[in-house]
């Protein structure tokens, strides 16, 4: 049995839990911790996103999926394997306007932070001495309430941010998404191969979309030209003579440019269908 391990709350849980109904695993009913999915072969653990390297690292479980952030901040004996591409978000710091622009400016100061594991290797690689102190959220608020100066937290959209009057401070310290992680130097196992085929799959199906049309066989070349494929475009003669049709993936957010092209050549009957899953 795979043992796998997924978010169980926080921004992770929803989007994490939605790419594994999209990979064919169970849902998790309630608030169970355990859901064992024999049709899958698999185990699914629902753990605290910030234990999951832990685990993960520990050997105990297969693989799992967190943030490249907690992974880092964990010191876990795991690896990232896979990037997701939800949950984006960069790591940075922040203060009052004039506290710094460089992290050279963030020396003798207080610095709050959920993710101390980061801030301080951050830190010493940059040779900056600076007190780290430890809070469990609500960082951005730390400042108001006088415990610390400076804060190093999650930045998505930068609202958080701007609500409590901070300004960003230095270049990012890093840039987050979701991932799944695995035990740093685990031997090759198919079942994870085959799980990380299922996961690549809803990846693939999520970027591209099928596009099918019906092009005359003298600008078929051209047309090939706009939708190459991931190896080849199949194309199928068609009833009337002189026209053939074409299947081909192209990247979803392309599909509509594709279209305007492949009209101007004189392609007609132009379809995008969604992929469901898929194996490469
Ligand atoms: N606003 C956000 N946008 C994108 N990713 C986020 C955001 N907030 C947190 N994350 C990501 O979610 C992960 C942290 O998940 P975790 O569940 O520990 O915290 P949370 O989402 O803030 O939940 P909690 O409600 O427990 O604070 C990290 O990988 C972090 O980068
Ligand atoms: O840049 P923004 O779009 O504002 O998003 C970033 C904020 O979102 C998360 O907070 P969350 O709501 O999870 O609360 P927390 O700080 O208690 O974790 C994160 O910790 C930041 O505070
Ligand atoms: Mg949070």
């Amino acid at each position: 049995m795979l043992r796998i391990a997924v978010p169980n709350k926080g921004s992770l849980s929803e989007a994490a839990c939605e790419m594994l109904h999209e990979a064919g695993y169970r849902q998790r009913k309630d608030r169970e911790l355990l859901v064992a999915d024999p049709a899958s072969g698999a185990e699914l653990f629902f753990l605290r996103p910030r234990d999951i390297a832990t685990y993960v690292g520990s050997g105990r479980l297969d693989v799992g999926i967190t943030g490249r952030d907690l992974l880092l901040d964990s010191g876990a004996h795991a690896e990232e394997i896979m990037a997701l591409g939800f949950a984006r978000s960069t790591f940075r710091f922040a203060g009052r306007p004039g506290t710094g622009s460089t992290i050279e400016d963030l020396a003798g100061l207080r610095v709050a932070s959920s993710y101390t594991g980061v801030v301080q290797a951050h830190l010493a690689a940059a040779g900056v001495h600076a007190e780290v102190v430890k809070l469990d959220g609500a960082v951005e608020i730390a400042i108001e309430l006088g415990v610390a100066d400076v804060i190093a937290d999650v930045v998505e959209t930068g609202t958080t941010l701007r609500q409590m009057g901070l300004e960003l401070i230095g270049s990012p310290i890093l840039h987050s998404e979701a991932v799944l992680v695995r035990r740093r130097g685990a031997e090759p196992d198919p079942a994870v191969e085959q799980f990380l085929r299922r996961m690549q799959g809803v990846l693939v199906a999520r970027r591209y979309v099928l596009m099918d049309y019906d092009v005359r066989a003298e600008r078929l070349e051209d047309a090939v030209a706009v939708t190459p494929g991931l190896e080849s475009p199949t194309i199928s003669p068609l009833h009337t003579e002189g026209w053939v049709a074409v299947r081909s993936m192209v990247l979803r957010e392309d599909a509509q440019r594709i279209m305007d092209d492949l009209w101007g050549l004189g392609a007609r009957a132009i379809l995008v269908t969604d992929i469901r899953a898929c194996r490469l």
